[in-house]
């Protein structure tokens, strides 16, 4: 069967390039191994923020009244798969209504325009790899009892006392929500940092603040075993210490799924980081694309850049001429309670740059954060000394995630502080306590 342009890979980024491109009149083909939505839907954002939704607002409600109920896992997990499922049939369907051959299976190339799935070949001029990452593992004496996030975002029964290895994007959200559940959760990080690329002053304030809700940080504690014990529950050993558990999930990072596709006969390139691409997500052969997780496009490895490359790449391939992607602002959450949220130049990046200042806001009292009794409320705004514009901004908040995206808008349109006295913002809410930045310059 003969395709303009094939896809491996029905997750988010394969599948805006293929909604994409069917729109604009190509014929597309779409091949997926698992499920479709892949990670995002079916293992990521999707049950995460539904298992959130729960916990958060919980965690909200006993900051305003006394005696709120214990959450039930069961209730919370039925909700996620409800959502989850949903989901990901819509995504399936979705490709279907938009006239994309949909195809079940694990792709391999056979040569440069030619795949192989379930003994099939399918060719295309152009193919286009969105093929996403898998979890990192680690190996050491019984590692393999290790879990990873997806078995945590789909379990039924979560244990009562938990061990998470890394403490990174994942491992916040896992905690979080976890503890709001009632679960108490041990961390085990092998160096001192946790969230390596955030405001570490707003990073420390997070940590303080699980730790006080019961949450135990083991820092530089490596893990050097883990035994089976009869009752079912684990023991573990790492470096410093020894304890039981009732499940480890390990979430130290992910890498990209490259192997297993036969690359070399299509004379595509793969680094550490993924396939290589040029600015415009072409690989070292000129038919062939790549996008997403997958991929080494020196840009962060997240569901909006994975979608947003799909967009691009649609565009790029109907014109002739072809211009690097210009990234907008980029803007991320870390979906713990409360959240952290970056966007433009982090403060670590700020404070290299003399022409940059960086000014700290107490927000507790600002409306929105007062009324929730939002306590650890915190923001870090980046200024540019000459033109005042905010080129930047890290906060810590229930509402980190909405914030975030205020000021990634106001950071692309290049509005200063005194632009926010020219908006009527409805009052009160929180766009319009964003005249609290004026007020504190
Ligand atoms: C727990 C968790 C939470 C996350 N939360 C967020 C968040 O809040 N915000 C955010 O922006 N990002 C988040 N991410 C990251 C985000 O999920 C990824 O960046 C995103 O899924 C990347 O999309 P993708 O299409 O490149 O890859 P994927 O979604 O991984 O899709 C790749 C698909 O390709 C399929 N595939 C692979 N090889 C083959 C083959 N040979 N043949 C056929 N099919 C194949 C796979 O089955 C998979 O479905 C999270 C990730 C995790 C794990
Ligand atoms: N909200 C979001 O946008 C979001 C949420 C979840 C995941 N993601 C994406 O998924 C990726 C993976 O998330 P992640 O949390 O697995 O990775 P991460 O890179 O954020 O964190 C991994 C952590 O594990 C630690 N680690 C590494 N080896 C270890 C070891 N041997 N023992 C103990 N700790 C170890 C690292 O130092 C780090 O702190 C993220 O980088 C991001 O691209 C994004």
């Amino acid at each position: 069967m003969q395709y303009d342009v094939l896809i491996v890979g029905g997750g988010v980024g394969g599948g805006s390039t293929a909604l994409n491109l069917a729109a604009r009149g190509f014929k597309v083909a779409i091949v997926e191994e698992r499920d479709w939505g892949g990670t995002t839907i079916n293992r990521g954002s999707t049950p995460k923020r539904a298992l959130l939704a729960s916990a958060e607002t919980h965690f909200r409600m006993a900051q305003l009244v006394e005696n709120v109920a214990p959450l039930s896992w069961s209730e919370m997990a039925n909700h996620s798969a409800k959502i989850v499922l949903a989901a990901n049939q819509r995504y399936g369907n979705n490709l279907v209504k938009a006239g994309i051959t949909t195809i079940e299976g694990h792709a391999t190339f056979v040569n440069s325009n030619t795949i192989l799935v379930h003994g099939q070949k399918y060719q295309a001029k152009r193919i286009i790899l969105a093929t996403g990452a898998r979890p990192r593992e680690l190996e050491f004496s019984g590692s393999q009892y290790m879990e990873h996030s997806a078995s945590f975002l789909k379990t039924s029964n979560l244990p009562d006392n938990i061990t998470i290895v890394g403490a990174g994007i994942i491992a916040f959200a896992l905690t979080s929500i976890a503890t709001e559940a009632g679960t108490k959760v041990t961390i085990v990080q092998h160096n001192q940092r946790a969230l390596g690329i955030l405001d570490q002053g707003l990073v420390q304030i997070l940590i303080k603040r699980l730790e006080n809700a019961g949450v135990v940080f083991k820092f530089d504690n490596t893990i050097q075993k883990i035994t089976e014990l009869s009752n079912g529950s684990y023991q573990v050993t790492t470096n410093q210490s020894q304890f039981k558990t009732g499940a480890v999930y390990c979430v130290a990072g992910r890498i990209p799924n490259t192997e297993d596709l036969n690359l070399s006969v299509a004379g595509v390139k793969v680094g550490l980081k993924g396939i290589k691409v040029d600015k415009n997500l072409r690989t070292s052969n000129p038919q062939i694309f790549a996008l997403g997780d997958c991929c080494d496009a020196s840009v962060p490895k997240l569901s909006n850049y994975a979608i947003y490359q799909g967009k691009c790449l649609g565009n790029s391939l109907e014109k002739p001429v072809q211009f690097p992607i210009k990234y907008p602002t980029p803007a991320l959450t870390v979906f713990s309670i409360p959240k952290l949220g970056q966007v433009g130049i982090s403060t670590q990046q700020a404070s290299n740059k003399p022409e940059l200042e960086i000014k700290t806001i107490d927000i507790k009292n600002w409306q929105t954060y007062a009324r929730n009794g939002d306590d650890l409320a915190e923001l870090k705004i980046v200024f540019n000394k000459g033109s005042q514009q905010i080129v930047g901004a890290e906060v810590l908040s229930q509402d980190a995630d909405q914030l975030v995206d205020y000021l990634s808008l106001l950071i692309q349109q290049h509005v200063t502080a005194n632009d926010l006295q020219q908006q009527l913002f409805a009052y009160p809410s929180q766009a319009s306590d964003l005249y609290g930045i004026w007020q504190s310059r």
